[in-house]
């Protein structure tokens, strides 16, 4: 499986694009959230947006739907496609009343079914996305209240999307289901709808090894040499994901 971060940024970073993610297994690409920047990433790599099977939401945050208009309207005007939307379903009519109907409603859609393929997905259930490729999502705090998850792929991809510091998931997903893990890490403490760096690392230092860091602020760099047996992911590198490692994807070709 690999995967390239189209940006890394938490909500209000400016250095790094909304924290969205092309995930590609045996020739499947999945769009993991579409924020406010997610287009304008994918035009600077250079990926046509007909290259996409599918987009999975995780919660409805700009930096992880924002982008979603433009999405519709492209590909339903210039492409010509009602493209895939996983959507968990508690949020599918959320999306659409409170977010994508003012921007997307018209007399000749009115629905987001007029826009999407909509396939919902359920706490609990793994859905099959493609041959090879499965995604669990599994709920998680994030902003009281709020309905948001993570997301668990191939029973051993565990990318928390936005999630407070949840010590007891991550150690079981690392050390029982020997999990590589995507993690959202804000620098600032109290870490009132993230984890922070600084809960991050109490965690042992076996479960430290398999985190890898995204989700963050302006001022990374401050803290390279700071995350303990973390390690930062880099927006627009391509990574493999196989045996419990993660790394730069091999250049293919002579
Ligand atoms: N109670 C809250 C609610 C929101 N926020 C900030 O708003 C951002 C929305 O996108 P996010 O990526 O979930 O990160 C949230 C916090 O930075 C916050 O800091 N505290
Ligand atoms: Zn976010
Ligand atoms: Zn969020």
């Amino acid at each position: 499986m690999d995967i390239l971060m189209l940006g890394t940024g938490n909500a209000f970073a400016k250095k790094y694009y909304n924290n969205n993610a092309l995930l590609c297994q045996n020739g499947f690409t999945l769009l993991i959230d579409c924020g406010i920047t997610a287009l304008l990433s994918l035009h600077q790599i250079g990926q046509p947006l007909d290259s996409i099977d599918a987009v999975l939401i995780s919660h409805i945050h700009a930096d992880h739907i924002g982008g979603l208009e433009e999405y519709a309207f492209r590909m339903k005007f210039q492409y010509r496609k009602r493209p895939v939307l996983y959507v968990p379903d508690k949020l599918a009519e959320p999306l659409w009343e409170h977010s994508l109907r003012g921007g997307l409603w018209q007399e000749q859609s009115q629905k987001l079914e007029d826009y999407f393929e909509v396939r919902r997905i359920r706490e609990g259930v793994p859905a099959v996305l493609h041959d090879g490729l499965t995604v669990e999502i599994i709920r998680t705090e994030h902003i009281p209240g709020k309905i948001s998850y993570s997301l668990l792929f191939n029973n051993s991809f565990f990318y928390t999307a936005d999630m407070r510091f949840h010590p007891e998931l991550v150690t079981d997903l690392v050390r029982n289901r020997g999990c590589v893990v995507f993690h959202d890490c804000q620098f600032v403490t109290p870490g009132e709808v993230h984890a922070t760096l600084e809960e991050l690392l109490t965690l042992p230092e076996d479960v430290q090894s398999k985190i890898y860091l995204m989700h963050y602020a302006d001022d990374k760099d401050r803290y390279e040499g700071r995350t303990g047996r973390m390690k930062f992911i880099e927006q627009h590198v391509r990574y493999t994901i196989s045996d419990g490692k993660v790394e730069p994807t091999a250049p293919s070709g002579p």
